[in-house]
């Protein structure tokens, strides 16, 4: 699908490096001729797959998943005005079906509170129906104005998971909202990728809730992506939608909500923050292929050498491990690019040398060679591969420890935000972040932020001077 020899741009110059590697690398084809809309190649699919399949596994634990139609007529979606206000820019409407104009034109979902909400009024009667805790994982449409980018700003996000939870008080919804960070936590560390938790300020919360908690990576340009947010929505939703029900008293009370959202900007992190020059590194958690065997073919040995890797292969595969041969005639080197450039995690090569030794040459995909013996070798593979996953979380720590800065004055923070996400001191009104975010083209991220590499302390506000809490401040996708 690509042509192959050409090199990747460098990493340094990121932007060029990831519309090269999406499509090198056959995850999204852009040529799509909608704006804003993208097409999954096969392989970028498994990828999804793979990367949703892990957090369906984590969801599973406390939600179910379930299926809410995309289409919200506007009696339903203009009931929340908060929310509207938030969306009103961003809503794509369905205004006829076929030739005839609809009587009630249906929004298509930017997310779907305004589609579910009145269907739990429905659902919920009493509190032995709480805590009700359900996720869709569909496609969701938004208008975006701002630069449209294939994982990262989509106008149709095609892997949107929704949680949208209900509960008897506020604060088993807040403990709800904790959870839900673990939970996340969790995702990224299986994934490889380091998070920086933090509490929007209120001005960028989301539209309808009491408090956002976003989660934040740093990608190689130092630019931070949103890569989920968890929301208390309090009882504003349940009030306007009538999600009520009678508590032990029989008393009717509204219930209290949280709603969290995870997009494909994961795969984008996964994407951004482990990529190298050869293209993608791809954690074994969700590679689609994890282990490449390379036939080493000289002399006459051609076929015993092939035997033994189908021999090998089967092994693996009924390891429960995803494998791959590469028999095709050409160069082992073309054949080593192709694979790192699809970032799979171990190449095992085989030749008469290692025939006759009885041993399995193993380079990992950060380039670091094991050999080991023939026997147990899956055993030996599976090792090999959370050794990569530790390599590859640890370089990815490491980029994060170097890039969080810390400024005193407007001057250092706009000096060190090239290529840095910046810990200052913030009294916590809205002009000091205002004059802020002017004086250094940036924005302030939030608050109580939760990372090893920050110390949430106090300090002189960078801008008034008064005591300020600890805020992260950073140029965002
Ligand atoms: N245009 C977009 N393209 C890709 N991902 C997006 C886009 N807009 C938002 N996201 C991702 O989707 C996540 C959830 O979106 S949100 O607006 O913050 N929250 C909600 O919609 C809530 N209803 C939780 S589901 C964001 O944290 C962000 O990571
Ligand atoms: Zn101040």
């Amino acid at each position: 699908m690509a042509d192959e020899t050409e090199g990747l741009p460098p990493r340094s110059d990121f932007s060029a490096w990831y519309n090269e590697v999406i499509r090198r690398a056959e995850i999204m084809d852009v040529r799509y001729p909608v704006k804003g809309l993208y097409v999954w190649y096969p392989f970028g699919f498994a990828l999804r797959n793979h990367t949703y399949t892990l957090l369906r596994s984590l969801l599973n634990r406390d939600h179910e998943e379930t299926l809410f139609p995309l289409l919200i007529p506007e009696t339903e979606f203009m009931k929340e005005a908060e929310h509207i206000k938030g969306f009103e820019d961003e809503v794509y409407w369905v205004t006829h079906g076929g030739l005839s104009p609809l009587d009630v034109k249906l929004a298509l979902r930017p997310t779907s509170e305004t589609a579910i909400y009145p269907m739990y009024a429905l659902w919920i009667r009493s509190h032995a129906d709480l805590p009700l805790k359900l996720y869709q994982i569909v496609n969701t449409f938004r208008y975006e104005t701002k630069h449209t980018r294939p994982l990262i700003r989509l106008r149709e996000i095609t892997s949107f998971m929704e949680s949208h939870t209900v509960h008897a008080t506020w604060d088993e919804a807040n403990e709800q909202v904790e959870y839900e960070l673990a939970l996340t936590q969790e995702f990224y560390r299986d994934l490889g990728v380091p998070i920086i938790i933090s509490k929007r300020p209120d001005w960028d919360k989301f539209p309808g809730a009491d408090f956002t908690m976003a989660i934040d990576a740093v990608m190689p340009d130092g630019r931070t992506l949103q890569i989920g947010t968890v929301h208390h929505l309090g009882d504003h939703f349940s009030r306007t939608f009538g999600i009520t029900y009678e508590d032990v008293d029989g008393v009717q009370q509204f219930g209290s909500q949280t709603c969290y959202g995870i997009s494909e900007r994961c795969i984008a992190a996964v994407i951004g923050v482990h990529g190298d020059d050869k293209g993608l590194v791809l954690p074994a958690t969700v590679a689609p292929t994890q282990v490449v065997i390379i036939p080493v073919i000289v002399g006459k040995r051609g076929d015993e050498i092939l035997a033994a890797v189908k021999t090998l292969e089967s092994e693996l595969k009924a390891a429960g491990l995803r494998v791959k041969t590469d028999a095709r005639d050409m160069r082992p080197g073309a054949k080593y690019y192709h694979w790192e450039l699809h970032g799979v995690p171990l190449r095992v090569e085989l030749g008469p040398r290692d025939l006759d030794n009885h041993q399995l040459v193993c380079v990992n995909r950060l380039g670091v060679k094991t050999i080991v013996p023939r026997e147990n070798a899956a055993e030996s593979v599976k090792k090999l591969l959370d050794e990569a996953h530790d390599q590859i979380l640890a370089r990815a720590e490491n980029h994060l420890e170097s890039h969080l800065m810390t400024a005193a004055t407007p001057e250092e923070c706009n000096e060190k935000l090239d290529g840095n996400v910046v810990v200052v001191h913030w009294c916590g009104c809205r002009d000091c972040a205002d004059k802020l975010e002017e004086l250094t083209n940036s924005s302030l991220l939030g608050t109580e932020v939760r990372s090893r590499y920050v110390v949430d302390d106090e300090g002189p506000c960078i801008i008034c001077g008064k005591t300020g809490k600890a805020a992260l401040v950073g140029r965002s996708y």
